[in-house]
Protein backbone atom coordinates (compact mmCIF):
# COMPACT_ATOMS: atom_id res chain seq x y z
CA UNK A 1 0.00 0.00 0.00
CA UNK A 2 2.80 2.40 0.76
CA UNK A 3 4.46 1.78 -2.63
CA UNK A 4 1.88 3.44 -4.84
CA UNK A 5 -0.35 5.93 -3.14
CA UNK A 6 -0.38 8.72 -5.69
CA UNK A 7 -3.83 7.88 -6.98
CA UNK A 8 -5.35 8.30 -3.50
CA UNK A 9 -6.26 11.53 -1.78
CA UNK A 10 -4.09 12.65 1.11
CA UNK A 11 -5.73 12.21 4.47
CA UNK A 12 -3.51 14.85 5.97
CA UNK A 13 -1.97 17.79 4.21
CA UNK A 14 0.34 20.54 5.41
CA UNK A 15 0.52 23.67 3.34
CA UNK A 16 3.21 26.33 3.68
CA UNK A 17 3.78 25.56 7.34
CA UNK A 18 6.20 27.86 9.12
CA UNK A 19 7.32 27.93 12.70
CA UNK A 20 9.57 30.26 14.63
CA UNK A 21 10.86 29.80 18.17
CA UNK A 22 12.74 32.48 20.08
CA UNK A 23 13.10 34.54 16.90
CA UNK A 24 14.67 31.57 15.12
CA UNK A 25 12.97 30.14 12.04
CA UNK A 26 12.76 26.37 12.53
CA UNK A 27 11.09 25.66 9.20
CA UNK A 28 9.10 27.53 6.63
CA UNK A 29 7.21 26.78 3.43
CA UNK A 30 6.78 23.19 4.57
CA UNK A 31 4.41 21.30 2.28
CA UNK A 32 3.56 17.67 2.96
CA UNK A 33 0.89 15.28 1.83
CA UNK A 34 0.26 12.20 3.94
CA UNK A 35 -1.49 9.34 2.18
CA UNK A 36 -3.03 6.16 3.57
CA UNK A 37 -0.17 3.68 3.85
CA UNK A 38 2.56 6.29 4.24
CA UNK A 39 5.35 5.98 6.76
CA UNK A 40 7.06 9.36 6.92
CA UNK A 41 10.31 9.79 8.80
CA UNK A 42 10.93 13.39 9.82
CA UNK A 43 14.63 14.04 9.88
CA UNK A 44 16.93 16.83 10.97
CA UNK A 45 19.65 17.48 13.52
CA UNK A 46 18.99 18.11 17.21
CA UNK A 47 17.00 21.29 17.66
CA UNK A 48 15.84 21.49 14.04
CA UNK A 49 12.17 21.35 15.02
CA UNK A 50 11.08 17.72 14.63
CA UNK A 51 9.28 17.50 17.97
CA UNK A 52 7.87 20.97 17.41
CA UNK A 53 6.41 19.83 14.09
CA UNK A 54 4.89 16.72 15.68
CA UNK A 55 3.36 18.82 18.44
CA UNK A 56 1.80 21.05 15.79
CA UNK A 57 0.50 17.97 13.98
CA UNK A 58 -1.11 16.69 17.14
CA UNK A 59 -2.69 20.12 17.80
CA UNK A 60 -0.80 20.41 21.12
CA UNK A 61 0.86 23.51 19.68
CA UNK A 62 -0.92 26.08 17.56
CA UNK A 63 2.05 28.40 17.32
CA UNK A 64 2.63 28.21 13.57
CA UNK A 65 1.65 29.76 10.27
CA UNK A 66 0.23 27.90 7.31
CA UNK A 67 -2.60 25.43 6.98
CA UNK A 68 -3.33 21.85 7.93
CA UNK A 69 -6.06 19.89 6.21
CA UNK A 70 -7.64 16.68 7.48
CA UNK A 71 -9.41 14.68 4.77
CA UNK A 72 -9.57 17.79 2.60
CA UNK A 73 -11.08 20.03 5.30
CA UNK A 74 -9.23 22.73 7.21
CA UNK A 75 -8.21 21.21 10.53
CA UNK A 76 -10.26 23.75 12.49
CA UNK A 77 -13.41 22.23 10.95
CA UNK A 78 -12.56 18.57 11.40
CA UNK A 79 -10.45 18.74 14.55
CA UNK A 80 -12.53 16.39 16.70
CA UNK A 81 -12.72 13.78 13.95
CA UNK A 82 -8.98 14.16 13.37
CA UNK A 83 -8.15 13.69 17.05
CA UNK A 84 -10.36 10.60 17.13
CA UNK A 85 -8.20 9.10 14.39
CA UNK A 86 -4.87 10.10 15.92
CA UNK A 87 -2.51 8.41 18.35
CA UNK A 88 0.47 10.38 19.62
CA UNK A 89 3.30 8.85 21.60
CA UNK A 90 5.72 11.57 22.62
CA UNK A 91 9.41 11.15 23.28
CA UNK A 92 8.75 10.87 27.00
CA UNK A 93 6.96 7.57 27.61
CA UNK A 94 3.89 9.28 29.11
CA UNK A 95 3.42 6.42 31.54
CA UNK A 96 2.21 7.05 35.08
CA UNK A 97 4.85 5.43 37.25
CA UNK A 98 2.63 4.94 40.28
CA UNK A 99 0.36 2.71 38.20
CA UNK A 100 1.01 -0.76 36.81
CA UNK A 101 1.24 -1.40 33.04
CA UNK A 102 -2.30 -2.84 33.14
CA UNK A 103 -3.62 0.23 34.97
CA UNK A 104 -1.87 2.58 32.56
CA UNK A 105 -3.52 0.86 29.62
CA UNK A 106 -6.89 0.81 31.37
CA UNK A 107 -6.51 4.58 31.73
CA UNK A 108 -5.70 4.74 28.01
CA UNK A 109 -8.77 2.60 27.35
CA UNK A 110 -10.87 5.13 29.26
CA UNK A 111 -9.50 7.89 27.02
CA UNK A 112 -10.84 5.86 24.08
CA UNK A 113 -14.31 5.25 25.53
CA UNK A 114 -13.28 1.68 26.32
CA UNK A 115 -12.74 0.83 22.64
CA UNK A 116 -9.67 -1.36 22.38
CA UNK A 117 -8.64 -3.51 19.45
CA UNK A 118 -7.34 -6.31 21.66
CA UNK A 119 -7.26 -7.33 25.31
CA UNK A 120 -4.71 -5.39 27.36
CA UNK A 121 -2.94 -8.61 28.38
CA UNK A 122 -2.31 -9.46 24.72
CA UNK A 123 -0.87 -6.02 24.02
CA UNK A 124 1.48 -6.30 26.99
CA UNK A 125 2.50 -9.77 25.83
CA UNK A 126 3.21 -8.37 22.33
CA UNK A 127 5.63 -5.82 23.78
CA UNK A 128 7.40 -8.40 25.93
CA UNK A 129 5.81 -7.46 29.23
CA UNK A 130 4.15 -10.79 30.00
CA UNK A 131 4.54 -11.24 33.77
CA UNK A 132 4.96 -7.49 34.35
CA UNK A 133 1.27 -6.59 33.98
CA UNK A 134 0.77 -5.79 37.67
CA UNK A 135 4.19 -4.49 38.64
CA UNK A 136 4.31 -0.78 39.54
CA UNK A 137 5.85 1.10 36.64
CA UNK A 138 8.36 2.87 38.92
CA UNK A 139 10.16 -0.45 39.16
CA UNK A 140 10.44 -0.96 35.38
CA UNK A 141 13.49 -0.17 33.26
CA UNK A 142 13.55 2.69 30.73
CA UNK A 143 13.01 0.27 27.87
CA UNK A 144 10.15 -1.47 29.68
CA UNK A 145 8.50 1.90 30.36
CA UNK A 146 8.76 2.72 26.67
CA UNK A 147 7.20 -0.66 25.92
CA UNK A 148 4.22 0.15 28.14
CA UNK A 149 3.69 3.28 26.05
CA UNK A 150 4.14 1.36 22.79
CA UNK A 151 1.58 -1.26 23.85
CA UNK A 152 -1.03 1.39 22.97
CA UNK A 153 -0.22 0.75 19.31
CA UNK A 154 -1.73 -2.73 19.64
CA UNK A 155 -4.88 -1.36 21.25
CA UNK A 156 -5.72 1.77 19.32
CA UNK A 157 -8.06 1.94 16.34
CA UNK A 158 -6.34 5.22 15.30
CA UNK A 159 -5.44 5.48 11.62
CA UNK A 160 -2.71 8.07 12.07
CA UNK A 161 0.19 7.38 14.38
CA UNK A 162 2.51 10.20 15.37
CA UNK A 163 5.55 8.82 17.14
CA UNK A 164 8.40 10.88 18.56
CA UNK A 165 11.57 8.80 18.89
CA UNK A 166 9.66 5.53 19.41
CA UNK A 167 12.81 3.38 19.34
CA UNK A 168 14.48 5.16 22.27
CA UNK A 169 15.66 2.62 24.90
CA UNK A 170 14.24 -0.31 22.89
CA UNK A 171 16.50 -3.31 22.33
CA UNK A 172 17.28 -4.72 18.87
CA UNK A 173 14.55 -7.35 18.84
CA UNK A 174 12.08 -4.78 20.14
CA UNK A 175 13.01 -2.44 17.29
CA UNK A 176 12.41 -5.22 14.76
CA UNK A 177 9.03 -6.01 16.30
CA UNK A 178 8.04 -2.36 16.28
CA UNK A 179 9.10 -1.98 12.66
CA UNK A 180 6.96 -5.02 11.73
CA UNK A 181 4.00 -3.50 13.52
CA UNK A 182 4.48 -0.20 11.68
CA UNK A 183 4.74 -1.98 8.33
CA UNK A 184 1.55 -3.90 9.13
CA UNK A 185 -0.27 -0.69 10.07
CA UNK A 186 0.79 0.95 6.81
CA UNK A 187 -0.12 -2.13 4.77
CA UNK A 188 -3.60 -1.88 6.26
CA UNK A 189 -3.93 1.74 5.08
CA UNK A 190 -2.77 3.47 8.25
CA UNK A 191 -0.32 6.35 8.20
CA UNK A 192 2.66 7.00 10.42
CA UNK A 193 4.72 10.12 11.00
CA UNK A 194 7.73 9.58 13.18
CA UNK A 195 11.04 10.95 14.22
CA UNK A 196 14.05 8.78 14.80
CA UNK A 197 17.78 9.23 14.45
CA UNK A 198 18.07 5.53 13.53
CA UNK A 199 18.05 4.01 10.06
CA UNK A 200 14.81 2.13 9.67
CA UNK A 201 14.52 -1.38 8.31
CA UNK A 202 11.20 -0.85 6.53
CA UNK A 203 10.80 -0.60 2.77
CA UNK A 204 9.13 2.44 1.27
CA UNK A 205 9.68 4.88 4.13
CA UNK A 206 9.37 8.47 2.89
CA UNK A 207 11.66 11.09 4.33
CA UNK A 208 11.14 14.73 5.16
CA UNK A 209 14.30 16.57 6.17
CA UNK A 210 13.57 19.82 7.97
CA UNK A 211 16.86 21.22 6.70
CA UNK A 212 15.20 21.21 3.26
CA UNK A 213 12.28 23.26 4.56
CA UNK A 214 13.74 26.72 4.42
CA UNK A 215 10.89 27.98 2.27
CA UNK A 216 13.18 28.73 -0.65
CA UNK A 217 12.08 25.83 -2.88
CA UNK A 218 8.46 25.69 -1.76
N1 LIG B 1 8.02 25.84 23.90
C1 LIG B 1 9.17 26.29 23.39
N2 LIG B 1 9.55 27.56 23.59
C2 LIG B 1 10.70 28.05 23.09
N3 LIG B 1 11.54 27.32 22.33
C3 LIG B 1 11.21 26.05 22.11
C4 LIG B 1 10.01 25.46 22.61
N4 LIG B 1 9.96 24.17 22.21
C5 LIG B 1 11.08 23.97 21.50
N5 LIG B 1 11.82 25.08 21.43
C6 LIG B 1 13.07 25.26 20.72
O1 LIG B 1 12.82 24.92 19.37
C7 LIG B 1 13.93 24.25 18.82
C8 LIG B 1 13.47 22.94 18.22
O2 LIG B 1 13.17 22.01 19.27
P1 LIG B 1 12.64 20.56 18.95
O3 LIG B 1 12.47 19.87 20.26
O4 LIG B 1 11.47 20.66 18.06
O5 LIG B 1 13.87 19.94 18.13
P2 LIG B 1 14.11 18.47 17.63
O6 LIG B 1 14.45 18.55 16.17
O7 LIG B 1 12.98 17.60 17.99
O8 LIG B 1 15.41 18.08 18.45
P3 LIG B 1 15.99 16.66 18.97
O9 LIG B 1 16.54 15.92 17.79
O10 LIG B 1 17.07 17.10 19.91
O11 LIG B 1 14.88 15.96 19.69
C9 LIG B 1 14.97 24.11 19.93
O12 LIG B 1 15.92 25.11 19.76
C10 LIG B 1 14.15 24.31 21.18
O13 LIG B 1 14.92 24.90 22.20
Amino acid sequence: MNKDTDSLSPILELSKLSCERDERQLFSGLDLQVFPGDIIQIEGPNGSGKTTLLRILTTISSDYEGEIFWQGQPLAKGKLDYLNHLLYIGHLPGVKKALTPRENLLWFSGMNDGHLQRPIEEALDEVGLFGFEDVPCYSLSAGQLRRVALARLFLTPARVWVLDEPFTAIDKQGVKNLESLMAEHAAGGGSILLTTHQDMGIDGVKRLNLLDCTGEAA
